[in-house]
């Protein structure tokens, strides 16, 4: 099996989270201040336990091969992505202290925590099941507003968010990270218990998506 298999088990979750209204309003420019907000501070909380699992994923690796194979994405996230949300932040007036004392969202505790535990009590094959949906999907959602000749770039205050995630630097990285999980998962059946399990975790990753999106969008005040 490949990454197209977990993704076509959740077809219609998948699209629900790539294709979010949260997402279809940012293009544009009209999303609520307060919801991306919100959003940015929630993602900022949810890096750094992203940060922690791919650094589980060295914990786990079985292999020098495996281990390498996390390392770009704690570099990337530690020196890139959240620094991208700590400027991105401090441009609107919060600092990273604050940022940091934010209390995490039932959304994010819930969406992060699933990750780590399934890192844990599972192998390295089911946490990267369930760290996928997340860059997969990011660069997804990054393409497709690039692309959209409906999004805004002029006059929208999330054009750099959107420039960051169709960026070389994010498509790259994630293109790397595709090829890595499609070689964990080339000898493991679709149909195998093993398979139907992967697919569970990526689905449910999945569906953490899109009510993260949910948890920004209901914070709309106008
Ligand atoms: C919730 C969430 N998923 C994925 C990404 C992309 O890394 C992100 N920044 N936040």
């Amino acid at each position: 099996m490949n990454h197209q298999d977990l993704i076509q088990a959740c077809q219609h979750d998948w699209n629900d989270y790539t294709e979010h209204s949260f997402v279809q309003q940012l293009a544009l420019g009209e999303l609520a201040h307060s919801s991306f907000l919100h959003y940015l501070k929630q993602d900022f909380l949810f890096l750094k336990q992203y940060t922690r699992a791919y650094a589980l994923a060295i914990y786990k690796a079985r292999s020098l091969a495996e281990m390498r194979m996390a390392l770009p994405s704690v570099q990337a996230l530690l020196e890139s992505e959240i620094a991208h949300h700590v400027n991105y932040c401090g441009e609107w007036g919060i600092s990273e202290i604050e940022m940091e004392a934010e209390p995490e969202a039932v959304g994010t505790v819930a969406y992060t925590r699933f990750v780590l535990d399934t890192g844990m009590s599972g192998d390295v094959i089911d946490l990267y099941a369930a760290l996928a949906p997340c860059s997969i999907g990011y660069a997804v959602i990054g393409a497709q507003l690039s692309a959209a000749k409906s999004t805004k770039f002029v006059n929208n205050p999330y054009a750099n968010w959107i420039n960051m995630y169709a960026g070389e630097e994010f498509q790259l990285g994630v293109e790397k990270s595709i090829k890595n999980l499609d070689t964990l998962l080339e000898d493991i059946e679709l149909s195998s218990q093993r398979g139907q399990r992967l697919c569970q975790i990526f689905k449910t990753a999945t569906r953490m998506e899109v009510a993260f999106w949910q948890q920004g969008l209901d914070q709309t005040k106008n």
